[in-house]
């Protein structure tokens, strides 16, 4: 990439599951391999490369996979942020407390859904399906969509529905909001942003025109400007940047 190669400065804003590491039917098992912790610690080794980790991950699991490197995490999407080096930040304040109230109802479809099972993060609860039966799954999902945007009503809460998960979430925030901070306070030349999921597209339509947005899987109706195929094409784009 010609633009790449000229800029002084470039962020590469970099989603994780599904784009950086394929899907996995236990959350805790996507970790990153060598081969991508190289990667990116080959691209943090060149001082005009400023790369953001930006995900809908806790901010504990993408501490303990990548925290080693040398870059800077958006987690839990936009609700914390941590630059290298630095503490970890809220994006502001937020509650919690809503998740007592939204846990029983999560619980229901746990029991109605076999496989299925909760994530708790600090300010999110998902409900998880990718193991379940993928037609019960995807039924139930949508029962359950309806059934939270029913229940939320009139609240600051949100429901999205992801890549075999429901998850709901403080509403306001996200990875769109989050790249917005971090580009208020930095001037890069150059913008390289992937992902592969809804929540990516809030990141896209943050971005300026002229940014590198690309689109991880099919591409039908995203804002992003380009599109890879899958994470191995993803992790070739990359290192074709080294
Ligand atoms: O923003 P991302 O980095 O893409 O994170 C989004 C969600 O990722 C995780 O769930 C997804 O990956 C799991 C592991 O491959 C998979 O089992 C699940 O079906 C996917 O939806 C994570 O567990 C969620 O908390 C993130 O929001």
């Amino acid at each position: 990439m010609q633009e790449y190669q000229a800029a002084g400065q470039r962020l590469l804003l970099l989603d994780y599951d599904g784009t950086l590491a394929p899907f996995h039917p236990n959350p805790q098992r996507a970790q990153p391999d060598q081969e991508l912790l190289l990667l990116l610690r080959a691209l943090t080794d060149n001082p005009q490369n400023r790369v953001v980790i930006i995900s809908g991950r806790d901010r504990a699991t993408l501490e303990k996979w990548m925290g080693h490197l040398p870059l800077d995490f958006i987690a839990e999407h936009g609700v914390w942020l941590r630059k290298a080096g630095d503490e970890w930040s809220l994006f502001q304040e937020l509650r919690a407390d809503w998740k007592t109230d939204i846990r029983p109802v999560l619980e229901l479809y746990v029991n109605r859904t076999a496989g299925s099972f909760i994530e708790e993060k600090d300010y999110s609860l998902v409900w998880h399906y990718r193991r379940a039966d993928s037609e019960l799954g995807a039924s139930r999902a949508r029962e359950l969509t309806s059934h939270l945007t029913f229940i939320i009503s009139n609240t600051d809460l949100q429901v999205m529905e992801g890549n075999k998960v429901v998850e709901i979430k403080n509403a306001g925030i996200n990875k769109g909001t989050a790249a917005a901070r971090w580009l208020s306070t930095h001037q890069p030349d150059f913008i390289l942003a992937l992902g592969d999921d809804r929540t990516d597209e809030d990141t896209f339509r943050a971005m300026p025109p002229e940014a590198y947005t690309v689109k991880v899987g099919s591409a039908p109706r995203s804002s992003a400007r380009f599109h890879v195929p899958g994470t191995l094409d993803v992790r070739n784009l990359l290192r074709s940047l080294l």
